[in-house]
């Protein structure tokens, strides 16, 4: 099978606007701004279910995306949870009104989370799903950067960008391109990529 391009379903325009830097020249990005609701459990099986019901959603092959943030301090917490949805599938839900770590939190609220912790490590997770239509078993590329959780420093456009820092920066410090040749996102789009190169 030869894939012209890909439908990524995201709601999120930065991680759109970040793919399409990091794959453009390889792949054209479609994009539908679906709602996919979003179950609890590892990120691979909120990832795998996410793709899953894309693909049924828009009757075809969909790409899914998934950020994680894990403190080490909190072996692994938020991770997945930064942002929870409500769900459909009758798992219980953190919340029933779409409040995330980071909105209830803000950027401080996580600092002093780790303020009584010696690690403040941290590792930024992005997990891509590939399905390719309805019923079929989806395919996961994950990257991860490691990073440690800060002060916030530079522009506030993006999430958690101005709290995580990887070698002496933090994402929101970083130019776009650099962010792009370092970030969990990259990472996981570069095995994308290769997997692409095989279809
Ligand atoms: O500072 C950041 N730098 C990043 O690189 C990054 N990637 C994701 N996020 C945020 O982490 C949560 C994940 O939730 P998430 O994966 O479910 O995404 P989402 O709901 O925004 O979009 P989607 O589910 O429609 O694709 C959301 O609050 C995203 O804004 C990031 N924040
Ligand atoms: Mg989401």
């Amino acid at each position: 099978m030869s894939l012209k391009k890909l439908n990524f379903i995201t709601g999120n325009q930065n991680k759109l606007a970040e793919v399409r830097a990091i794959l453009g020249s390889v792949i054209e990005v479609d994009n539908q701004a679906v709602d996919v609701p979003e179950i609890q459990g590892t990120i691979e099986d909120i990832a795998k279910e996410k793709a899953r019901r894309a693909a049924e959603a828009i009757n075809g092959p969909a790409l899914t995306e998934d950020t994680a943030l894990e403190f080490h301090a909190l072996k692994g917490l938020p991770g997945p949870y930064m942002y929870v949805r409500p769900t459909s599938l009758g798992a219980v839900t953190l919340t029933q009104t779409s409040k995330s770590f980071l909105d209830t939190l803000g950027h401080e609220g996580l600092n002093k989370i780790l303020d009584s912790f010696d690690d403040r490590g941290a590792e930024a997770v992005c997990t891509f799903a590939f399905c390719r239509g309805p019923g079929e078993e989806p395919i996961l590329f994950q990257g991860r950067t490691k990073g440690a959780i800060v002060r916030p420093r530079g522009p506030t456009n993006f999430g958690w960008d101005p709290i995580f820092e990887h070698e002496g920066k933090t994402y929101a410090e970083m130019e776009k391109e650099e962010k792009n040749r370092v970030s969990h996102r990259y990472k996981a789009l570069v095995k994308l990529q290769q997997w692409l190169g095989h279809q």
